[in-house]
């Protein structure tokens, strides 16, 4: 089986356990055969702590392991500027061809702001969406806007079925529960050792040599 290409997007300051759980979970539901990493120079975020380097040293660190090819895409920390998914979606498409099947994986959070992404209505013409449960987001109701609700449901379809298209469907797994996010252990990582339960060992060490997010 040729299996479909996953694709997760993020600021990554750091990786941690969640965006593992996020990938793998996703790898098995959808069968896919690679999945690509992508580090990005976020337009919604204050200024990140760790260098666009180091965020993409700590992804490779983290996603080893996994039951499929991975892939450190450094394409939007190369851009050197503020990138939109579409953009990186459309230039994927140019690259892997019509055919490949691409699903773009994300959590709940991402899922209730997706009105406010650069033309987030063009990104169903590139790639599939995949949308964890993630705690404190809800995955349906008054939180998701109207017209997102809308057009997600409308698309929405087992996992197992996204591989044997290109782009244009949705699908959810609603049984991730893992509450952690960057933001608490870089407030761990100041405060103690919480933060080791957090994020794979082979992160946490590097985060020690390189003397990131200390106050
Ligand atoms: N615990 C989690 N469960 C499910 N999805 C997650 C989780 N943490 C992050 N994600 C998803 O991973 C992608 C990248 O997330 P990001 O790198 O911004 O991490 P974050 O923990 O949300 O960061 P921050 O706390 O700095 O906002 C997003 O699509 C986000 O929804
Ligand atoms: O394209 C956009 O306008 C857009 C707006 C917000 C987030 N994203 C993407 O969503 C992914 C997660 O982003 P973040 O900010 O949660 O790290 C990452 O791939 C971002 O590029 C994309």
């Amino acid at each position: 089986m040729s299996g479909c290409i996953a694709l997760l997007g993020g600021s990554f300051d750091p990786v941690h356990n969640g965006h593992v759980a996020l990938g793998r979970r996703f790898v098995e539901l959808l069968g896919a055969s690679e999945l690509r990493v992508i580090p990005t120079v976020p337009w919604q975020k204050a200024a990140l702590v760790a260098s666009p380097q180091q965020r993409a040293d700590m992804a490779q660190l983290a996603f080893t392991g996994l039951p499929c090819r991975v892939v450190i895409d450094r394409q939007e920390i190369e851009r050197g500027k503020a990138t939109y998914t579409v953009e990186t979606l459309r230039a994927l498409r140019a690259a892997l061809g019509p055919e490949v099947s691409l699903c773009f994986l994300m959590g709940a959070d991402q899922l209730q702001r997706l009105d406010t992404w650069h033309a987030w209505r063009d990104l169903f013409s590139l790639a599939h969406l995949c949308v964890a449960a993630r705690p404190g987001f809800a995955l349906d109701g008054p939180d998701i806007p109207p017209e997102v609700a809308n057009e997600f449901t409308a698309r929405l379809c087992a996992p197992q079925q996204l591989c044997s298209h290109p782009a244009g469907r949705t699908c959810v797994a609603p049984d991730l529960a893992v509450d952690i996010s960057s933001t608490r252990i870089r407030a761990a990582l100041q405060g103690g050792p919480e933060a080791n339960s957090l994020i794979p060992r082979v992160v946490l060490d590097y985060i020690e040599q390189h003397h990131l997010y200390k106050k």
